[in-house]
């Protein structure tokens, strides 16, 4: 990326921050993210054998995900005739085209990377892809048999000619592609059949009764490839002159007119039927398939040739998630045992533990247990009144939904907001707000227009007459699954500022209510972009007083420009700033004149990076906020967001510290340098992964607190 000096000559002008050569794109900084989650796979040594493969998974997926919300857009765009250009000035037709440029290297990097180096890796240790033509005779006429019990029946074979209309092709299938020749009249056919998403992707061959290979290597075989072995058996008295796979990925954004719903649920499960018809966003082919079939597929698929990837191998990567269930532990992180410093303290009695002080917990390092405790103790306990809490993905079979439940059954009063719109996962959340509403729980959808990101919980207690409030606020979802992965804060207190305006916060989330004067918390959409910038502004008034200014902030995406603006601004006044961003940074650090104060980091790793904390040095009076909101237009227009601040100077320490041990990790850590590219953090101090630093912390806690409850 080019970028003039702001004040050439020296001249002491002010740079005009809207340039946009100030800016990455949006949609290019969340390829480049992708680009780091795929390096993981791609770098030896980086990760164990089957968690390079998991990478190769979540890289693929994320861009599924990618393509049928950003790309989606992008064309729709385009096909609107969109002329407007993104902040750093491009088109949607040039934000397109460079996309693709980037999704074709990144295919390739990935293919070579898993079929030249992990799949010959994986043969060395003992697993092996394999083809059904290389088994032996035996072990074919074993497999035929499977193929016809176990998934010939799920089959649905579909002709494809002037006579039978074009197959309805679903999103995110995979499929095969199939020439055929009526051996009676000679004519070619077409048609059409789907890999069932309901089987496995890979067989487990050395799973399979009867198949016998005379030692113990695991032998896996892509479903695909199983059915175009036999597909002879769904074509009787037909030749298969070939079969060719693709895959379909469709624009899946729900729009939701919410001032036309009458029942969001019920509108929430047309949209996710109708998502299955959307546009079709991406079409991956394999080189080998012929050109008539191409155009066959992207004439009545509707796609052009900017959306058609030619992909060798595989399609559909993301299915390589299952090789995680091979019990491999040598291929694979060692497990670790999350701390749980309040079950050893005061043994799982989380009420009295926030009585003793504010807690906080920091996930995976420290276990999630704790919140799942505390609504299960709120549940069973006598005295508690009332449950209120905000869900957005709770995950399946969750522990927290069954706490909630069983707290209806004990007579409280129990009020869920369920976040019907969280992307991808509105079918669950759907499910789960039936089941609440069926116990009795008062369970709302939230506010029109706005998506409930925050993560409160707000339990009132009968305490010697008088009523207590306790609270867990969180930078992460109420999801016990995720939470052994995601890096996540957890602050539990009884503190009655906050609670108060939690309180407040529910009440015009469930009610009619228009509190918007908070007092302790920032709150989205109404105040999160105007006090984030004047935390910023006072920060450079802090400086230009008595120096020292100093910011963190730690988040997922920074793509805000009026707050990028006044980083800019904050940077060239003095402050010093660091920004640890996981994903998308629209801003550029180490610009002369005009950033050189901000640096920015990205940590990819084992745990996926998710807290979010805004860190001010403030002349000394260390102000942090913790919270759900990163710093997108959408996080600050267009939701509910919450950031509380962490009122016990102590703990305000503490996070400030494992800050900045992330900010000194140089090994899993990457930088954004000056051009806008990405680089490793390298350095010749001792090496620094911060994750594995906390899992250590952790350990020790464990260890520590073992020692305190043994007495010794
Ligand atoms: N270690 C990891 N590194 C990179 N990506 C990961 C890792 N583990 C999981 N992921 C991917 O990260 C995605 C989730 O990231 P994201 O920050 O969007 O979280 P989220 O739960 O959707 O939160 P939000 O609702 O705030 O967007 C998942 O789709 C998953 O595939
Ligand atoms: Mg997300």
């Amino acid at each position: 990326m080019e970028h003039t000096p702001a004040a050439p000559g020296g001249a002491q002008q002010s740079p005009d921050f809207s340039s946009p050569a100030y800016y990455v794109n949006r949609e290019l900084s969340w390829m480049e993210f992708n680009q780091r989650v795929l390096e993981e796979a791609l770098t030896p040594d980086e990760h164990p054998l089957l968690e390079r493969v998991k990478f190769i998974s979540i890289f693929s997926s994320n861009l599924d995900e990618f393509f049928m919300i950003r790309v989606a857009g992008l064309e729709d765009q385009y096909e609107a005739g969109v002329q407007d250009r993104s902040v750093d000035g491009l088109t949607p037709l040039e934000q397109l085209e460079k996309i693709r440029e980037r999704v074709i290297e990144q295919f390739r990097q990935r293919d070579e990377c898993l079929y030249k180096d992990i799949a010959p890796r994986l043969k060395d240790n003992g697993i092996d892809f394999v083809s059904c033509r290389s088994l032996s005779d035996g072990n074919r006429e074993v497999l035929e048999q499977y193929f016809r019990n176990e998934i010939f029946p799920v089959l649905t074979p579909l002709a494809f000619d002037t006579g039978h209309p074009f197959p309805f092709v679903s999103n995110l299938s995979l499929n095969l592609a199939i020439e055929l020749e009526d051996i009676e009249s000679g004519t070619m056919k077409f048609a059409r059949v789907k890999v069932p998403s309901i089987l496995p992707r890979i067989l487990r061959l050395d799973q399979i009764d009867g198949l016998d290979f005379g030692d113990d290597r695991i032998r896996l075989l892509w479903l695909d490839e199983l059915i175009t072995e036999h597909l002879e058996q769904l074509f009787p008295h037909m030749r298969i002159v070939q079969a060719y796979p693709f895959r379909v990925i469709r624009d899946a954004d729900i729009e939701i007119e919410e001032d036309e719903a009458g029942d969001l649920l019920e509108t929430i499960e047309q949209g996710i039927r109708s998502r299955r018809y959307g546009k079709v966003v991406r079409l991956d082919i394999t080189p080998q398939m012929p050109e008539p079939i191409r155009k066959l597929l992207m004439k009545h698929l509707e796609v052009g040739p900017r959306s058609v990837y030619e992909i060798p191998g595989s399609l559909g990567l993301s299915g390589l998630m299952e090789l995680m269930r091979i019990e491999r532990p040598e291929l694979k992180d060692e497990p670790f045992a999350p701390s749980n410093p309040l079950e050893d303290r005061v043994g799982g009695d989380v009420f009295s533990a926030i009585r003793q002080g504010d807690q906080l917990l920091y996930h995976p390092y420290d276990s999630f247990q704790p919140v799942v405790d505390l609504i299960n103790q709120a549940a069973r306990d006598p005295q508690v009144l009332s449950i209120k809490q905000t869900l957005y993905r709770v995950g399946s079979n969750s522990p927290v939904v069954k706490a909630l439940m069983h707290a209806v059954e004990e007579g409280k009063q129990v009020a869920v907001l369920v976040e019907l719109k969280a992307r991808f996962d509105e079918e669950n959340n759907i499910v789960w707000a039936r089941a609440l509403e069926d116990v009795g729980a008062h369970v709302i959808y939230g506010l029109v227009g706005l998506k409930t990101h925050a993560k409160l919980t707000l339990i009132v207690r009968r305490e010697q007459d008088k009523l207590k409030r306790y609270l867990h606020l969180g930078t992460g979802n109420y999801n016990p699954t995720t939470a052994k992965i995601y890096t996540d804060y957890s602050f539990l207190t009884a503190n009655e500022a906050l609670a108060e305006d939690v309180s407040e916060l529910f009440n015009a989330l469930t009610g009619y209510s228009k509190h918007t004067a908070y007092r302790k918390l920032i709150v989205s959409p109404i105040n999160t972009r105007q006090r984030i910038i004047s935390m910023i502004e006072r920060e450079a008034e802090w400086h230009r007083k008595e120096g020292n200014g100093r910011i963190i902030m730690k988040m997922n995406s920074l793509v805000d420009r009026r707050t990028i603006k006044a980083l800019y601004k904050a940077s060239c006044a003095g402050v010093k700033i660091d920004l640890i961003i996981r994903g998308i940074c629209c801003l550029i650090p180490g610009i002369n004149g005009v950033s050189d104060n901000i640096r920015v980091v990205s940590v990819i790793g084992r745990f996926l990076e998710h807290s979010r904390a805004y860190y001010f040095r403030n002349g000394g009076m260390d102000e942090l906020f913790l919270g759900s909101a990163d710093i997108m237009p959408r996080n600050l227009d267009h939701r509910v967001e919450v950031l509380f601040p962490v009122p016990d100077s102590e703990l305000v320490d503490v996070v400030r510290s494992e800050l900045e041990l992330i900010l000194s990790d140089n090994v899993k850590s990457w930088q954004m340098n000056p051009d806008g590219a990405y680089s490793k953090v390298t350095d010749d101090r001792p090496q620094v992964n911060s994750q594995s630093v906390f899992l250590q912390q952790a350990a020790m806690k464990k260890s520590i607190s073992k020692f305190k409850v043994n007495g010794l």
